[in-house]
């Protein structure tokens, strides 16, 4: 039950917004069936600025653009070194730069470690307020290892891990990513409120 004691009813599934298809996989494998969603292909513009507030700009405007209950995720590589960067700005290092720019970003330091964070937004509407959850996974900077397929994942290994993310199994990286755990808030928080399902 909400706070009112009535029970929210959504309009239509919750629209994951997203225009990256590795990130798409990655939520279906970690929410299944639990929360009601399906997705759409678009890549919104972002603000530039603080993590939570590109998040909530993203999905105020995906809540424009499909006109219902929408939930969209920004990810962000923080070098402690850096004091957070390229946080969400690591998306043009990685195009223009590559694995080996990541690294060479941190050449001049000692401290390698670095933390990958995911912002989610929920927003019910498009005149809602977003509500934002975020997860978080510690590691460090390592030169690239294993497949290349998705983003940063070969330069950054886990702490308790000897693999990188690209090294690891789907299933071993879902269940520890900064991804898993700001899907878990979000799930709480649907169990909490009590949303009904879709008619
Ligand atoms: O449409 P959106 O959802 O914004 O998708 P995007 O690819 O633009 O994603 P972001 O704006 O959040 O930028 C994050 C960058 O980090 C990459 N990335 C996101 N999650 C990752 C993960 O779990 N492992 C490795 N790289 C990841 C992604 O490919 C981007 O280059
Ligand atoms: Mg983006």
């Amino acid at each position: 039950m909400s706070a009112m004691g009535v029970r929210m009813q959504l309009s239509s599934p919750v629209t994951f917004v997203t225009g990256n298809a590795n990130k798409l996989e990655e939520v279906k494998m970690i929410l299944g069936q639990t929360i009601p969603f399906r997705s759409v292909k678009l890549d919104l513009p972002e603000l530039q600025g603080e993590p939570e507030d590109i998040s909530k700009e993203k999905c105020r405007l995906a809540a424009k653009e499909v006109n219902g209950p929408v939930l969209v995720e920004d990810t962000c590589l923080c070098f402690n070194a850096l004091k957070g960067l390229p946080g969400p700005y690591v998306k043009w290092f990685l195009q223009k730069t590559g694995h080996e720019g990541l690294n060479n970003l941190l050449a001049a330091y000692e401290d390698k470690s670095a933390y990958a964070l995911c912002v989610f937004s929920l927003a019910l509407g498009p005149d809602a307020e977003p509500l934002t959850f975020s997860g978080r996974t510690e590691g460090k900077i390592v030169p690239a290892r294993g497949p290349g397929d998705f983003g940063w994942d070969p330069v950054f290994q886990p702490d308790g891990y000897d693999l990188t993310f690209a090294e690891m199994k789907k299933e071993d990286k879902n269940k520890i990513s900064h991804r898993r755990r700001a899907l878990d808030k979000v799930r709480e928080h649907f169990y909490e409120n009590d949303y009904a399902p879709p008619v």
